[in-house]
């Protein structure tokens, strides 16, 4: 039962781990399915978001001639730039910049003749690298509108293929902040877009200024983007430290990444409040398998105490039965079996016997005269004595002397003929007398007790009666014989 029970308890504690093991894998995976996704959305979305501008800075670069001989038409609200931005909800403007850094031609109204943008990074990049594409630079605050700006700019070349100025769109930080504020967020997610070298440009929900932190030493840029461009992993964010499950992708035309994390924390709490009624079923379950074994393994523990006292008490009545019985069977008075016994034993000797039973019936001689003489306590005591010789006498162990009735005895002798029992009669006998008990009241010459004998042998089918009524016929002949002597098969044999 005990094994039964750590069976039960393993098989229910196994099972249980494993599912809910499972069912946390399972959900890890669920999220981070969706993670990669929708940081390849977010990805998608971004580089939409700069192909646009990319495409505006392209179609600058293709007028750029005439943009640098007629730059006023491309000017104002009403000139080619704000014609070029208007579709684009993302820009902030569109501005064109000479080699010097002046300002040409902006979407945003007139020109400040002021403004000088040579000392911006991308200004100097573009500037010192003939790359034809387009730049993303990190964020900075327009000085136009002192908005927070990203800046996607593109290197405007003269006819011989130097460097002649810069055609620049302004990409809102709000345009993004709009866009993943769509996003329905749990405490502890994040969104961010980053460009390759690990550069902020925004993240939500984090304040601006966050923006332009370097995450270069995440794993994110130490490892994981080198292995895969788009993939998902576990790692302590740099923002705030908090561990989070992380889907990323990076952008397929420009070195910019898109991250999308659930903090692992938040994760773990949300599986374990759906998974706490099912643990708490197994587990009452489990106590209820527990209590009930405990209870079962009480009752048979129980069971078989009560079982063994059972055993206990059964093996005491047998013994006492077999005291009863043996009581039953004896003469209380002297000791010897008594009349039940006699009856027992000479049935059981002439059941079957192939040989000769013999009986030899004993008669105290006139012992009502010895009650008489001495009183009935010391005819109890000389029948105890009389007794006493007989049981010592040299029999065989299947002989039995019994107490038939009051002063008269029995010896019943298996296997064995009249004359043999007439030696056995014949010593009963000499012993009573040489035990010389005195009886002053005998009509004998001794006055001693002395018995007398009659002596019976069965026939082949003799029943117990024919037996008894043979010795007794010869018991009665001894003593019209005149006492202390034997009567049987042969006649009478005085001492
Ligand atoms: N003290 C005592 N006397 C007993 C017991 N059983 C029988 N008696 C007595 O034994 C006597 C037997 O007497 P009787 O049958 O007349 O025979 P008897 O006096 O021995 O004479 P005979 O047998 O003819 O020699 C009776 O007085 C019984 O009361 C016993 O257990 N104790």
């Amino acid at each position: 039962m005990l094994l039964f029970l750590l069976f039960i308890s393993l098989f229910i504690v196994t099972a249980c781990s494993w599912a809910l093991w499972k069912s946390w894998q399972d959900r890890l995976q669920d999220i981070s399915i969706q993670a990669r996704n929708q940081s390849l959305s977010l990805s998608r979305q971004a580089q939409d978001t700069f192909l646009q501008v990319s495409i505006a800075l392209d179609e600058i670069a293709r007028q750029r001639e005439a943009l640098f001989s007629r730059p006023a038409s491309y000017s104002g609200s009403r000139g080619i730039l704000a014609g070029l931005s208007v579709p684009l909800p993302q820009l902030a403007g569109l501005f064109v910049y000479d080699k010097a850094g002046n300002c040409l031609a902006t979407s945003r109204g007139s020109v400040d003749p002021q403004m000088n943008n040579a000392d911006r990074e991308y200004f100097i990049w573009h500037r010192d690298h003939a790359n034809p594409g387009v730049h993303i630079g990190h964020v900075v605050n327009s000085r136009s509108t002192d908005e927070r700006v990203i800046p996607v700019s593109l290197r405007l070349n003269d006819a011989d293929g130097n460097f002649n100025g810069v055609a620049l769109g302004t990409v809102k930080v709000s345009f993004f902040r709009q866009f993943y504020g769509w996003y329905e967020q749990m405490p502890g997610d994040l969104l961010a877009l980053m460009n390759t070298d690990g550069l902020l440009l925004y993240a939500r929900p984090f304040p601006d200024s966050v923006i332009n932190r370097s995450l270069s030493s995440s794993p994110l840029f130490t490892t994981l983007l080198s292995q895969s461009r788009i993939g998902s992993a576990t790692w302590k964010s740099r923002l705030d430290g908090k561990e989070r499950l992380f889907g990323y992708a990076r952008l397929e035309r420009y070195p910019l990444v898109v991250a999308v994390g659930y903090e692992t924390r938040a994760i773990r709490h949300g599986w374990w409040m759906s998974n706490i009624t099912a643990i708490s079923v197994n587990v009452f379950t489990w106590l209820l398998v527990l209590l009930f074994g405990f209870q079962i393994l009480r009752q048979l523990r129980a069971n078989r105490l009560s079982q063994q006292a059972l055993m206990r008490s059964q093996d005491e009545l047998k013994r006492l039965n077999g005291t009863l019985s043996d009581l039953a069977m004896l003469d209380g008075l002297t000791g010897l079996g008594n009349r039940r016994q006699f009856d027992f034993y000479l049935e059981k000797s002439l059941n079957g016997a192939m040989t000769p039973v013999s009986l030899i019936m004993f008669d105290v001689d006139y012992f009502k005269r010895y009650n008489d003489a001495y009183g009935h306590i010391a005819g109890d005591r000389c029948l105890q004595a009389v007794a006493a010789v007989l049981k010592h006498l040299p029999l065989r162990s299947t002989d039995r002397v019994t107490r038939y009735g009051g002063e008269e005895f029995a010896i019943i002798l298996p296997g064995t003929e009249a004359r043999d029992a007439e030696k056995v009669a014949f010593r009963a006998l000499e012993a009573i007398r040489r035990a010389a008990l005195p009886h002053e009241a005998s009509e004998l010459p001794e006055k001693i007790v002395t018995l007398s004998a009659g002596i019976g042998a069965s026939v082949p089918g003799g029943t117990p009666d024919a037996l008894k009524l043979a010795a007794d016929e010869a018991l009665y002949t001894a003593k019209k014989s005149g006492r202390n002597c034997i009567a049987g098969m042969q006649g009478i044999c005085l001492l």
